[in-house]
């Protein structure tokens, strides 16, 4: 595996490697696997589905200043380089490519891609607006440094994946967006970068996240459809293991416009919540699992 810092090397060496072809299965496909390092299970599932899809797996190690909303969380965001090139290889990456932040953002940086409607609610709403006009700016940015011909994300962050899904189709690039499933800890929460800097006693706290969602969850397939009612559920188990959440809330999974009501169709529930001082999220999609579909 390389490991590149800046866009002229990437290209280049991207360039050799197309040049070359690729095998009969996957020809000379590149595919982008977006990070902020310090990489967990859920980025290797990731990175392992585009090794068996593409001739040349680029993972991007790039924390990226213009989304973060709490500058204390930026600085506190863990990074592990030399770690994370060993595991990324390992995982079937072909390049590692780690900008700093004047390769990406250089003096006279002007311009901001931003995506309306779907980022109006939740994280676009609780972190505020520059939150995903950072990550649709550096987005875009590696999709021009990459040309990938497939990108892959995790369902841990739904919101963001309506979103880059919206920033695709709008600017007509051709890059085939795949999702994989939020991979958990044995115990049900979610694998993300910043459990790393819970206590043990919050670790612990967290898992209400996961057991509010597996609550809402067993409500709706108990055949209740009230908003109120499954929110209440998720919202039961948070209180009542201390957790205040930022946001319990139902919506469309494509557009995430908040539903009301009564629920119809596949809807995602979506929460957020400080525990300690780690902000986390989780999700589910609220749909029968074919397994538990009649025949
Ligand atoms: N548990 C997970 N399962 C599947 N994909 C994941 C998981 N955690 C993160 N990802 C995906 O990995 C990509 C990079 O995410 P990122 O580097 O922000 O990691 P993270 O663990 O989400 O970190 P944090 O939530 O602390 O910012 C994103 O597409 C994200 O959705
Ligand atoms: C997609 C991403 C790498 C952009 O900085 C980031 O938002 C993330 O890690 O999910
Ligand atoms: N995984 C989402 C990136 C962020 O929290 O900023």
């Amino acid at each position: 595996m390389r490991t590149l810092t800046t866009v002229a090397d990437l290209r280049r060496h991207l360039a050799e490697r197309r040049a070359r072809g690729g095998s009969a299965l996957t020809g000379s496909a590149v595919a982008l696997v977006p990070t902020m390092g310090a990489l967990h299970e859920g980025h290797l599932s990731l990175i392992r589905a585009a090794a068996a899809e593409a001739d040349t797996v680029v993972v991007s190690v790039f924390v990226n200043p213009l989304q973060f909303d709490d500058q204390l969380d930026l600085a506190r965001y863990p990074r592990d380089l030399d770690h994370d090139a060993e595991l990324a290889a390992a995982a079937g990456a072909a390049v590692l490519f780690t900008p700093d932040v004047r390769e990406m953002y250089p003096p006279g940086f002007a311009t901001t891609i931003s995506v309306a409607g779907v980022t109006d609610t939740l994280e676009g709403e609780h972190r505020g607006r520059a939150h995903f006009d950072g990550v649709t700016t550096v987005v875009a940015k590696l999709f021009a440094m990459v040309g990938p011909e497939m990108a892959y994300f995790g369902q841990k962050d739904a919101q963001q994946v309506a979103v880059i899904r919206r920033l695709v189709a709008d600017l007509n690039l051709p890059i085939l967006i795949k999702v994989l499933p939020t991979i958990r800890e044995p115990d049900g929460l979610a694998m993300s970068s910043r459990n790393v800097r819970l206590s043990i006693v919050e670790r612990n706290r967290a898992l209400a996240l996961p057991a509010a969602l597996a609550a809402a969850r067993e409500c709706w397939l108990a055949g209740r459809r009230d908003v109120g009612e499954i929110i209440g559920a998720a919202k039961k188990v948070l209180a009542d293991r201390g957790v205040q959440p930022e946001y319990v809330a139902l919506v469309d999974p494509h557009t995430f416009a908040p539903v009301w009501g009564d629920t119809a169709g596949v809807v995602l529930l979506a929460l957020a919540a400080p525990v300690g001082q780690v902000r986390l999220i989780d999700n589910v999609l609220l749909q029968r699992e074919p397994s538990e579909r009649k025949a």
